[in-house]
């Protein structure tokens, strides 16, 4: 983030004047940010010298424009939908550096990226053994996979975003034996060729020993299946500063670490050094991106609260509401005023659970003030919805004082596009 002169710029240049020009709700990427954030990356991997392959997760924020972006920084992504991947494809992204999580892939869906010669298919579940079987003999093709484990490793995080718990939708389930299972009918088939093994345990991380387990863990695997893996993918789930309570691990350090506990692993059990994949997506899209809203109503409750009012909500936002994320916020074109009120800032949706910032020190606003939500650059937009039928914000692409609209703001012709005429006793 660049405060000068009282005003906040991003990507070289001031968020007012990005939002005169583009209005708001707005989101605003600092593309030099994310680039930054993936030189950082590599180099980190570069220092610990192994083989790598960093694996954008497109959940965090699917758009063209993102994968223009990756291209130009050659690194990997991963889709968990057909629409991620219509994304990617319709981005030009070379669909053999795209790997294909999720825990209930259709048949169309997976059709289309075998089709299309997806690099990786990251096996769930023993239905998605069946349905790969079936399309890949038709089509009498082989598909590189890995094998996505349940590993029974907490990471301390929301309950709702932890994901390498036994408990949960996610992977073949080591404890029961189920994982070694699916390994077996995997190995015997003829069209699918297993090139190493996958797990997550979660997003918005900050502490390493989840990792360091999992790497164990998933080396181990391997050796006691006698199987020599290609890859070992860590997942992703580095945690970002989203306001000051947070002070997550800088992103060298968990590569530094994840390397390091699959190297003494692998000399440990006895396999030799596979390529060591991730898949981070709120750490390289997170931190760069903002959301610009102008301020509208206020209420004053005597004696309990304040709440400001802007022009979108949970609509473009709704990591507050699902996740009671915290997040911080500062008003653009006064960045340097001392603040003189606590507020909490609201959405315009109809839902008291429509808040953007729980609790904000603020200099003075008045109506039309433009604020600036920090560090929303992942799962905002991504998970961004239509509800109370306002349309979803423009996306806008900052760098080196040039600002350019990557994702068109939905008009309300958008927002009704979709719906028929129904009249009773006609078809
Ligand atoms: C399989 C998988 N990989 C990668 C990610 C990305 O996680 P994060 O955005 O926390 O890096 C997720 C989301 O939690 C995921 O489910
Ligand atoms: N959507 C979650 C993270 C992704 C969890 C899915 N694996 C968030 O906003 O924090």
């Amino acid at each position: 983030m660049q405060i000068q002169n009282n005003q906040l710029y991003i990507g070289g240049l001031p968020a007012s004047e990005i939002a005169k020009r583009f209005q708001t709700p707005l989101y605003v990427y600092d593309v030099g940010q994310i680039r930054k954030t993936i030189r950082e990356m590599k180099e980190a991997f570069q220092a610990e010298n192994v083989a790598y392959e960093i694996s954008y997760a497109s959940k965090a924020f699917s758009v063209v424009a993102m994968y223009d972006v990756l291209a130009a920084e050659k690194i990997h992504c991963d889709v968990v939908s057909g629409g991620e991947l219509a994304t990617v494809m319709k981005a030009g992204f070379p669909l053999q550096k795209v790997a294909f999580n999720g825990n209930n892939k259709s048949f169309d869906e997976l059709s289309t990226a075998i089709d299309h010669h997806i690099g990786t298919v990251i096996v769930d579940n023993f239905h998605e053994i069946e349905l790969l079987e079936e399309i890949l003999s038709a089509k009498n093709q082989m598909q590189d996979v890995l094998m996505r484990i349940s590993p029974g490793i907490s990471a301390h995080t929301h309950e709702f975003i932890s994901t390498g718990q036994q408990d949960s939708k996610f992977g073949f389930d080591l404890i029961s034996g189920q994982a070694k299972q699916a390994f077996d009918l995997i190995m015997a088939s003829p069209h699918l060729h297993l090139r190493g093994l996958h797990a997550h345990i979660g997003s918005q991380i900050f502490e390493t020993n989840g990792y360091s387990k999992l790497a164990d863990l998933l080396v181990k695997t391997a050796s006691d299946w006698h199987f020599q893996p290609d890859i070992i993918d860590l997942g992703g789930g580095f945690g970002i500063k989203y306001n000051e309570k947070d002070d997550p691990i800088p992103n060298s350090d968990f590569i530094h670490l994840i390397c390091q506990s699959v190297k003494q692993a692998a000399k440990a059990y006895n396999i030799q050094l596979p390529e060591i994949w991730i898949e981070p997506g709120r750490s390289i899209v997170g931190p760069a991106g903002y959301s610009l809203y102008t301020i509208g109503g206020r209420k004053d409750i005597p004696g309990i609260r304040s709440y400001l009012s802007v022009d979108g909500g949970m609509g473009d936002n709704i990591r507050p509401a699902l996740y009671q994320a915290e997040y911080e916020a500062l008003l653009a074109d006064q960045a340097d005023l001392p603040s003189e009120q606590v507020v909490r800032i609201a959405g315009k949706y109809c839902e008291s659970g429509d808040v953007l910032v729980w609790q904000q020190k603020l200099p003075k606003t008045k109506p039309g003030d433009l604020l600036a939500i920090l560090a929303t650059g992942a799962y905002g937009y991504s998970m961004a919805s239509n509800y109370n039928r306002n349309p979803r914000p423009a996306v806008v692409f900052a760098e080196n004082g040039q600002a350019k609209l990557v994702v068109k703001r939905e008009s309300m012709a958008d927002i009704t596009h979709l719906d028929l005429d129904y009249e009773v006793g006609n078809d």
